[in-house]
C-alpha cells in the first residue's frame, strides 16, 4: 500500500468541506480488541448490499481486508464490469463512489461501532476504463462523540499505481434499531431470521 498522503498528492485540491474537518477536541481513532486481525478478509456485512454482498449479481462484490500497521484502515479491491459503465468503457462515477462508500463503511469492522454515511466528498482524478481493478483503501482520521471522520482512495495499475478517486466522508454512529425501524419490513424480517446476519451485526456492536 502506498503510503503516501493522499491531500499532499493532490496539489491544488480544494479542502474537503467544514463538516468534513474533524473539530480540534476529536480523538485518534482506536481499533476494537476483537477487531478482524491486519490481513483478514472482512466478507460482506450483508449478503443482498449492492457494494459487497455475493447476492447482487451487478454489485460491486468490493472484498475489503483489515489493514496492516497502525491505525484503523482497510484496504479493498473492486473489479469494475461492463455492469457498471457510465460512458462506454468507462466506469460511472456514481458506482465509483459507492466503491469508496462501501470501503469506507468497511472500517466499521475494526472500530466495532455501526454506523451510515452522512457526507461523502468524491474528487474524480483520472477515468477509470472497464475492466481495471480498482485498489482501495481507507482510513478513519478521528473520532468525534458519534461522527466518524475517514478518507479513501483508489488507485489504478496497482496498489501503489496513480489516484483515480478519492473521498472524505462524514459517518455517524447509529444503533442497530436506525436498520429495523427504518427498512422494508420484509427485508428486514428476513434478516432477522438469520442468524448468520444477526451475528454479522453483533460483529459491529461493541454493547450489542
Ligand atoms: C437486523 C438487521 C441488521 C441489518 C444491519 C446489518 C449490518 C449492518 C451493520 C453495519 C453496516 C456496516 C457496514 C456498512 C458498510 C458500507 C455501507 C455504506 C454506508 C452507507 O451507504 S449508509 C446509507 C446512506 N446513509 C444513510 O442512509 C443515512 C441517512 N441519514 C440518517 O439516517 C441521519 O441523518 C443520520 C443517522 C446520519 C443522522 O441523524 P441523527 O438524528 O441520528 O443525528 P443528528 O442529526 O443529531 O447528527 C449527529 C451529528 O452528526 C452531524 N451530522 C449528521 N448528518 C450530517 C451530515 N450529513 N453532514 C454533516 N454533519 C452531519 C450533526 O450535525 C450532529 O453533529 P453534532 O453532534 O456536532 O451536533
Amino acid at each position: 500500500m502506498s503510503t503516501d498522503n493522499p491531500r499532499e498528492a493532490a496539489p491544488g485540491r480544494p479542502a474537503a468541506s467544514p463538516a468534513l474537518t474533524p473539530p480540534a477536541d476529536a480523538t485518534a481513532p482506536l481499533r476494537h480488541p476483537d477487531a478482524p486481525a491486519p490481513g483478514e478478509l472482512l466478507g460482506a456485512h450483508y449478503g443482498h448490499c449492492f457494494g459487497c454482498g455475493e447476492g447482487q449479481p451487478h454489485g460491486l462484490h468490493l472484498a475489503a481486508r483489515a489493514g496492516e500497521g497502525p491505525g484503523v484502515r482497510v484496504s479493498a479491491e473492486f473489479t469494475v464490469k461492463p455492469a457498471h459503465q457510465g460512458a462506454p468503457g468507462l466506469a460511472h462515477g456514481g458506482v465509483l463512489a459507492t466503491a469508496l462508500d462501501e470501503t469506507l463503511g468497511s472500517l466499521q469492522w475494526l472500530l466495532r461501532v455501526i454506523a451510515v454515511t452522512g457526507r461523502l466528498e468524491t474528487d474524480f482524478v483520472r477515468p477509470v476504463p472497464v475492466g481495471t481493478v480498482l485498489h482501495l483503501d481507507a482510513e478513519v482520521t478521528a473520532v468525534h462523540g458519534r461522527k466518524i471522520y475517514s478518507t479513501a482512495t483508489g488507485r489504478i495499475g496497482g496498489p501503489d499505481g496513480p489516484v483515480a478517486v478519492r473521498a472524505d466522508a462524514l459517518f455517524i454512529e447509529v444503533k442497530v434499531d436506525h436498520f429495523i425501524d427504518n427498512g422494508r419490513p420484509e427485508e428486514i424480517r428476513a434478516a432477522m431470521a438469520d442468524p448468520d446476519q444477526i451475528r454479522r451485526a453483533r460483529a459491529f456492536e461493541v454493547n450489542p
